[in-house]
């Protein structure tokens, strides 16, 4: 484990650039396993969710190679064999080789994943759906061991009983390659999911509606890469350096992004009088004055993004009276509040069943040892010791490193003192 260091209390200004989006990626690769023939991919993240992939991709006998920000993988000696459990462990999307295994040899034996520790995160949606297209499924001991009958996987009806990006995304995988016709209704909308569908259609598949919450698919036999995919930019990296740059910055560009990705977000940082101008496929945020309290309630897209209800928190620290957060998709994710409370900020965990959380206005701000209980937790970490005086050591930091593509250089680019050391191990 890393810990990152941050010494705070200065202004910042210059450029950072997004990388690709980490929740496209890490179903992308899982979803190259699929092809017929190698697949490349640019704009991909250096983020530690793609350095674990590529070590289940390398268990299977799937040569994959990262360099700069292109990333090949050749699944076409693909093996079928146990998965290293510390690498599935270690990251959420891990789940989508369920869907990629099955698709690819109509059974799969995976453990159960990992990812952020954000409240109860259940799969039965992805189970019904596997099930729907006729596999077998058992779950035990953690692990969920998947078979069909002779005939295979075979096209199918599946209606999700909530909106989830990770079963709609699996149900998409096992069905791109099940004969006939597969409808997934109330699918999730997410800008990732349509581009999991691009870079199957642009190998052959036929998916339609991604984007809507309707999704039809009808089962082909092939897929051919003909192109490099390049992968969406991230709008959770782009949202936290919004965030940073409205918090902190003296005039600060924020470089490929798709706006109408953001929109709920930026919305935000307008209703709180950030000085916000969007371009193309740009922003520019100049420094903040006299911000208003706002109230937030995470939706699934195009609503605002769980993920980003910790990182828009330090800038509710700003304003001058009470904003308030309601996280409905998971309302048990505040690994933040006691670690910020640590650093003289002032927000509570109002109601856990509702997802509450209370910000306060707070400007006596100090460094402070704290802990990045998961990704999101830690940006907000990392802004609020941009913004406190005094040096910030943020524990756990590999959590932020999963998801923040060059984290250090990118902040070090606008004037920021951080660094990355080894954790010292805990006795
Ligand atoms: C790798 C990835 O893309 N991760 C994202 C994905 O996670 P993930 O795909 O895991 O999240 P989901 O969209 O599936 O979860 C949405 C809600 O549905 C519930 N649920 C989900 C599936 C299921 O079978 N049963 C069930 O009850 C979850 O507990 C949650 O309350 O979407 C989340 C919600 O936007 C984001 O926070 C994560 O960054
Ligand atoms: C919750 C997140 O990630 P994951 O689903 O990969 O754990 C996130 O990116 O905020």
């Amino acid at each position: 484990m890393n810990k990152l260091i941050v010494k705070g209390g200065h202004r910042l200004s210059g450029e950072i650039t997004i990388g690709g989006a980490k929740n496209s990626t890490v179903a992308l690769i899982p979803a190259a396993i699929l092809a017929d023939t190698p697949v490349r991919f640019d704009s991909v993240p250096d983020i530690l969710d793609v350095h674990n992939l590529m070590v289940i991709l390398e268990s299977m006998n799937v040569k994959s190679d990262f360099t700069g920000d292109v990333l090949t993988i050749d699944p076409t000696n693909i093996e079928e064999g146990p998965l290293p459990s510390k690498a599935i462990k270690s990251l959420r999307a891990s789940y989508y080789f369920m869907g990629a295994l099955l698709g690819r040899f109509h059974r799969a034996v995976v453990t159960f994943p990992g990812g952020d520790n954000i409240g109860p995160r259940p799969i039965d949606q992805h189970i019904k759906a596997f099930r729907a297209l006729g596999a077998e499924v058992t779950e035990k001991d953690g692990t969920v061991t998947m078979k069909t009958g002779e005939d295979g996987l075979h096209g199918a009806q599946i209606f999700m009983d909530m909106v989830s990006v990770g079963a709609t995304i699996n149900a998409i995988l096992a069905a791109v390659k099940a004969p006939g016709t597969t409808t997934i209704g109330n699918a999730a909308k997410e800008p990732e999911i349509i581009d999991i569908a691009t870079f199957l259609n642009n190998m052959g598949a036929n998916i339609r509606g991604a984007g809507t919450d309707v999704i039809r698919i009808e089962g082909v036999d092939k897929l051919v890469a003909q192109n490099t995919h390049t992968i969406i930019p991230d709008r959770i990296e782009a949202g936290t350096y919004l965030s940073l740059a409205a918090a902190v910055g003296d005039g600060i560009r924020i470089n490929n992004i798709i706006p109408e990705h953001l929109e709920s977000f930026t919305a935000k940082l307008e209703e709180m009088g950030c000085d916000l101008t969007i371009y193309e496929d740009s922003a520019f945020v100049g420094p903040s004055k006299d911000l208003k309290p706002v109230s937030v309630k995470v939706m699934p897209f195009p609503g605002f993004a769980t993920d980003l209800q910790q990182p828009i928190t330090p800038l509710l620290f700003k304003a001058t009276g009470r904003s308030t957060i309601i996280d409905t998709i998971y309302p048990q994710r505040v690994k933040h509040i006691a670690e910020l409370q640590r650093m003289g900020a002032r927000i509570y965990s109002e109601d856990i069943e509702e997802g509450l959380i209370v910000v306060d206005p707070s400007t006596n701000l100090h460094g402070a040892v704290v802990e990045a209980g998961e990704i999101r937790a830690g940006a907000a970490l990392v802004i609020t010791g941009l913004m406190a005086e005094g040096t910030t050591e943020i524990r756990q930091a590999d959590n932020i490193l999963r998801g923040y593509g060059s984290i250090i250089d990118k902040l070090r680019a606008i004037g920021a003192d951080v660094s990355l050391a080894a954790e010292e191990p805990k006795f």
